[in-house]
């Protein structure tokens, strides 16, 4: 028989590997014990946060991460700055279609912000300090405020596709196996060794979103809820699906909450939204299956609102934080 071979495969897609090898290096606590694990050291972070201005002209306020088939939100930007992740030194690329690879730097209503186009999933191979790393980096070029969207899977049985769902709380369920982005030596320049969680979706912002609903007269398609995280990159069973909707869980996706912690964990202010892009298949009757065109497409369907939504959301959550420093 004659060997088989890559293109023989139906349908086979080219592997397009990452196009540039990351120098990860030992890092140590700030405490100096000489414990070390992988990472990238403060001075790196700084170094990557000083590349970054030198090439605008101001330091952003906030802080934007565009979920799959969310990338359009960062198009409401003004005087656009955009630096691919190719060419910001030890910085890793995005891999997922749906997630552009790129930091726009700009104003929104007059806010400067800078709005990550495509974000690090653990599916893509990263641990998940580096999937939270850029949050680090923001944090060190002046961001206050992270807005954090993803797409979901809408597992309360009230959610329809294309609502959105203000996150409350999440469950961290790879936490529960100990896999944790603070997880390792901690710097205390970033933030304390035990942070805590009660607290990390803004109550004020949130409030402050359900208000933008009402004025934009969405609030039929504005929900609240509570998040959670897996690792993928499959979508869940019909089993494991039930489950978490037993333990509370609303939406389910494959990001934010490691980012939510890492950015807790150095004090930045948190707001998060999930667009509900399918529903959870939660019962063997139903036909159709999860997949990720039908998220992309909906991200796109959604995307005017969306913008608008967020747009509203820095130019109000300014306001708020000017008058409460
Ligand atoms: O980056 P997010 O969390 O928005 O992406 C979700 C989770 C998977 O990457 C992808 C599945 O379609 O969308
Ligand atoms: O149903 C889902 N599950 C996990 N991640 C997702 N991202 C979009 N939809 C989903």
């Amino acid at each position: 028989m004659a060997p088989i071979n890559a293109n023989d495969i139906n349908d086979a897609k080219a592997f397009v590997p990452a196009k540039k090898a990351l120098p990860e290096v030992d890092t140590e606590g700030s405490n100096g014990n000489g414990i070390t694990s992988k990472g990238y050291s403060y001075e790196t972070l700084l170094e990557i946060a000083n590349f970054l201005l030198s090439r605008v002209s101001d330091k952003p306020h906030i802080g934007i991460i565009c979920g799959s088939g969310m990338g359009s939100l960062a198009e409401t930007i003004s005087d656009a700055v955009k630096i691919s992740y190719e060419d910001i030194p030890n910085f890793p690329v995005s891999t997922v279609e749906g997630h552009h690879g790129q930091l726009v730097f700009g104003k929104i209503c007059g806010v400067p912000v800078v709005a990550m186009q495509g974000r690090f999933h653990y599916f893509e191979g990263y641990p998940l300090w580096k999937c939270c790393l850029p949050v680090r980096v923001m944090k060190l070029i002046g961001i206050k405020t992270l807005i954090v969207t993803n797409a979901a899977g809408g597992l309360n049985p009230n959610y329809k596709v294309g609502d959105i769902m203000i996150v409350k709380d999440h469950i961290n369920m790879m936490g529960f196996s100990g896999n944790n982005p603070l997880h390792g030596p901690n710097d205390e320049r970033f933030g304390p060794r035990f942070p805590p969680m009660s607290k990390a979706y803004n109550l004020e912002y949130r409030k402050i979103a359900k208000e933008i609903a009402k004025e934009l007269n969405i609030d039929d398609i504005v929900r609240e809820g509570v998040y959670t995280c897996l690792g993928g990159p499959n979508f869940e069973t019909v089993a494991e699906l039930n489950m978490l909707k037993m333990v509370g869980v609303d939406s389910v996706g494959m990001s934010t909450v490691h980012e939510v912690i890492t950015a807790r964990h150095c004090d930045l202010k948190v707001f998060a939204l999930s667009l509900i892009t399918n529903e959870c298949v939660t019962s063997y009757d139903i036909i159709g299956e999860a997949n990720h065109e039908e998220v992309l497409d909906v991200g796109r369907m959604r995307q005017d609102v969306l913008r608008q939504f967020v747009s509203r959301l820095v130019d109000r959550i300014t306001q708020l934080d000017a008058n409460n420093p």
